[in-house]
């Protein structure tokens, strides 16, 4: 594998010349020898594009349809009502909560799903505020955050009399102070695929008094995250990423056991009640993790979910892990070999303890590039203003999946000149 990538980068490759295809040989044997391999891509529906967009929406779990097909014609269909107990429809978001929690490094009762992300989101920022000392004047943002965690933190300060200071991961721990009641930081950034270090800017906070929440958006099944081990305290994230829950399915919120009793959601809906049947006026937040919960429960995306989850039958994440920092070591290397020399650049990291499971690439014309690459059956994305997204999801994604990707970049790079593909073209 790339035994050296760390000192190499696109941008210094030499070897350029069309036809000289000569990673494939080795993408072959990296995939003959991948302990995931294709027994584990086989639970999901693929076709004979190249699938690198799974950090937006993960594909298709094989599963899932046919579950959809009984939930609908059986439980809805014929047991109507009576599916919220007999088929466990009402307990739903903690049981899909404890069967994502050891992807994350969380004990069972301490996730539950529902909601979206960015809902979530308030729930925890407003959640930790309440929960932070009386002197804190202030909460703290990644200031690189994805866009909606900026958003609500900043309508979450605004309710509760805090400022809001918006800081780079990096900077956390220097700017923190015992006036801060809580920083958000995402672990692994969208844009560039870059890994914040979650126990270092952790126990920062910590030390200082603050909580620390996190976004996992981006990290969760994807990397190791160990919540419980470095003292997360409340965590959200979505499930349709590398956890393949199809679109729009359900987010989750953790909180630390230790602070569970003490959370005030400012969200307290019905399904967050100790006793949501007696249908009181009078609130009495239930016992542990049900009280992150609000509404009803989007019952078919939760099912769907449920069975999307059984893709990780007899996976481990570290696992996963060791697959994605191969893909991508693997695709920088191709990337090195196939593009030409200066027309990319990678922005995501080359030390592993600082990657996420994406590798983006600036590149001028990125918007056009991007167009090509998905009309030639590689399917990435494009963030503004010039960078070319690659998901890797060690699960379905395979080695040669990663040589074709970069070799038709490369085939799209020639064909179409720098002069004509427009720096930050395109939306
Ligand atoms: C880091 C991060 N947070 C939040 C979101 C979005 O949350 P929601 O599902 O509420 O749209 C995304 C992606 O859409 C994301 O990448
Ligand atoms: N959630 C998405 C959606 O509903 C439509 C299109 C894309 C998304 C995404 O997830 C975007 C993604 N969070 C990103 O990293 O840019």
């Amino acid at each position: 594998m790339s035994e050296n990538s760390e000192n190499k980068t696109p941008h210094e490759a030499t070897e350029n010349a069309p036809g000289a295809r000569d990673h494939a040989a080795q993408a072959g044997q990296l995939d003959a020898a991948d302990p995931l391999g294709a027994a584990v891509r086989d639970r999901f529906v693929l076709d004979d594009t190249v699938y690198l967009d799974g950090n937006s929406l993960g594909a298709l779990p094989r599963a899932v349809p046919g579950r959809l097909a009984e939930v609908i014609s059986h439980e809805w269909g014929e047991l109507r009502i009576r599916s919220w107990d007999e088929a466990g429809w009402w307990t739903a978001p903690e049981r899909i909560g404890d069967k994502i929690a050891p992807l994350i490094g969380a004990s069972p009762g301490r996730v539950v799903v529902g909601d979206s992300t960015s809902i979530n989101v308030f729930k925890a920022v407003v959640g930790g505020i309440r929960m932070a000392g009386k002197g804190c004047t202030e909460i703290l943002v990644d200031a690189t955050t994805f866009p909606t965690d900026g958003y609500i933190a900043r309508s979450a300060a605004r309710m509760t009399g805090l400022a809001v200071r918006p800081v780079e991961p990096t900077r956390i721990a220097d700017e923190v102070t015992e006036r801060t009641a809580l920083a958000l930081v995402n672990h692994v950034d969208y844009r560039t695929g870059e890994l914040n270090d979650l126990p270092g800017i952790t126990n920062a906070l910590h030390s200082a008094g603050a909580l620390a929440v996190w976004d996992l958006c981006h990290s969760a099944g994807a990397l190791p995250v160990g919540v419980e081990r470095y003292g997360v305290d409340l965590a959200v994230g979505c499930t349709y990423k590398y956890l393949n829950g199809g679109p729009g399915s359900p987010a989750y919120l953790y909180v630390r056991e230790s602070l569970q009793e003490r959370f005030d959601s400012p969200l307290p809906g019905w399904n967050s009640h100790a006793d949501p049947f007696g249908m009181t006026s009078d609130y009495a937040a239930a016992e542990g993790i049900v009280r992150g919960r609000v509404g009803t429960p989007d019952i078919l995306s939760l099912l769907a979910l449920e069975t999307a989850l059984d893709a990780w039958d007899g996976v481990a994440v570290e696992d996963v892990r060791t697959k994605s920092l191969a893909l991508t070591d693997f695709f920088l290397d191709c990337v090195a070999a196939y593009a030409p020399p200066g027309r990319v650049r990678s922005i995501t990291p080359y030390d592993h303890g600082r990657r996420g499971s994406q590798v983006s690439l600036e590149c001028s014309g990125a918007a056009e590039v991007m167009a090509e690459l998905i009309r030639r059956g590689v399917i990435g994305d494009f963030r503004r203003p010039d960078v070319l997204r690659f998901g890797f999801t060690p699960l379905y994604t395979s080695f040669a999946d990663a040589e074709r990707a970069a070799w038709v970049l490369g085939e799209v790079l020639r064909e179409l000149p720098e002069e004509d593909a427009a720096p930050g073209a395109g939306g």
